[in-house]
C-alpha cells in the first residue's frame, strides 16, 4: 500500500443503518479524486460502532466496488474476534488487513509481538500493524515493530501517533525490510513523507482527497517545499475534522463538498450549527 488511502467513512442513514448505496457512491467519489487505496473499517469509519457482521459486509461492499487496493480494518481487543474478522476480510476480497493494537486491557511488548506474530502466521492476507494511541492508549514500540517487520506476512504499519520522532525511529529500523510505513496524521503528511513514509491513511483524504494526493505527488516529484506548502493549506481543516470535531465534523465537512458521507452513528451526535459553519468555511477555502 503506497500513496494516499482514506479510512473510508461509513455512511449511515438518519436512523443509524448502514447505507450501502451511499457507501458504493462514496468509493467512486474518492477514487475519482485521486486516492491510491481504500481503508474500510478504519477508526474514522466508526468501525467500533458496528457489529462484526456489519463490518464484514462493509468490507465486502467496498471490495466489490473498489478499483484500487483495499486495506480492511479488522482489529479488536481480542485475538479470536480479530482472527475471524481478518478471515472474513480475506473472503470478501480485501488485499490486506489493518490490525489495531489490542486495547481495553494493557499488554507488554512481548504480548503485543506474540499477538501480531500469531495472527500473521495464519492470516491468508498480509497484515499491517496499526498504532493509534489517541484511541487505544497503546503505543507500539519501535522495538516491537523492528521484530515484526521481517515476518513474511507483516507488510507494513500505520502510525497514527502523530509523533515524528517515533516515526523516524520506525523508518530507520524498517528501511531494509519490505515494509510499507504509512502515516496516520494529515497535519504532518509532508513531514512524514520527507522522513521516508510510503504514504498516508488520513481522515483528511475523505474530505480533501485531491489535496492529499497533490501533497503526495509533490513529494514523489521531489518538490519537498511544494509538499510542505500544500500541507499547510489543509492543516486547519485536518485539525477540525479530527481532534476538533471528530467523525461528526468529518462527515459534515464531506457533505459540504457534496460527498455521500451520510450521518454519524450514536453515540456520536451531529455537530452544532457553529461547528458546521466553521467546517463549511474551511471547505470553501480549499
Ligand atoms: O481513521 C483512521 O483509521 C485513521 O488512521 C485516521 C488518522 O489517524 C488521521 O488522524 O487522519
Amino acid at each position: 500500500m503506497q500513496g494516499i488511502g482514506p479510512p473510508l467513512v461509513t455512511p449511515f442513514t438518519a436512523d443509524g443503518a448502514v447505507d450501502e448505496s451511499a457507501l458504493r457512491d462514496l468509493v467512486g467519489w474518492v477514487e475519482a479524486r485521486g486516492v491510491d487505496f481504500l481503508v474500510p473499517c478504519g477508526s474514522n469509519s466508526e468501525a467500533e460502532l458496528m457489529t462484526a457482521d456489519e463490518r464484514a459486509r462493509v468490507v465486502e461492499v467496498v471490495a466489490d466496488e473498489a478499483s484500487v487496493p483495499v486495506l480492511a480494518g479488522t482489529g479488536s481487543p481480542g485475538f479470536e474476534e480479530t482472527r475471524r474478522a481478518t478471515a472474513d476480510a480475506a473472503d470478501a476480497g480485501a488485499d490486506a488487513a489493518l490490525v489495531v493494537t489490542p486495547f481495553y486491557y494493557s499488554h507488554d511488548d512481548a504480548t503485543l509481538e506474540a499477538y501480531y506474530r500469531d495472527l500473521a502466521d495464519e492470516a491468508e492476507i498480509p497484515i499491517y500493524l496499526y498504532s493509534v494511541p489517541a484511541y487505544t492508549d497503546v503505543k507500539l514500540s519501535p522495538a516491537v515493530v523492528d521484530e515484526l517487520a521481517t515476518h513474511p506476512n507483516v507488510a507494513g504499519m500505520k502510525d497514527s501517533s502523530g509523533d515524528v520522532t517515533t516515526f523516524v525511529r520506525e523508518r530507520r529500523l524498517t528501511r531494509d525490510a519490505d515494509f510499507d510505513l504509512l502515516v496516520g496524521a494529515g497535519g504532518v503528511l509532508s513531514h512524514a513523507l520527507a522522513s521516508g513514509a510510503d504514504g498516508g491513511v488520513l481522515a483528511l483524504a475523505n474530505v480533501a482527497p485531491e489535496a492529499a494526493a497533490e501533497i503526495y505527488e509533490a513529494h514523489v516529484d521531489g518538490d519537498a517545499d511544494g509538499a510542505r506548502e500544500l500541507n499547510e493549506t489543509v492543516v486547519e481543516l485536518n485539525h477540525a475534522v479530527t481532534a476538533g470535531h471528530g467523525v461528526p465534523g468529518l462527515k459534515a465537512a464531506m457533505r459540504a463538498r457534496g460527498a455521500p458521507a451520510g450521518h454519524p452513528r450514536r453515540p456520536f451526535r451531529p455537530v452544532s450549527d457553529d461547528a458546521r459553519a466553521e467546517l463549511e468555511a474551511l471547505v470553501d477555502a480549499l
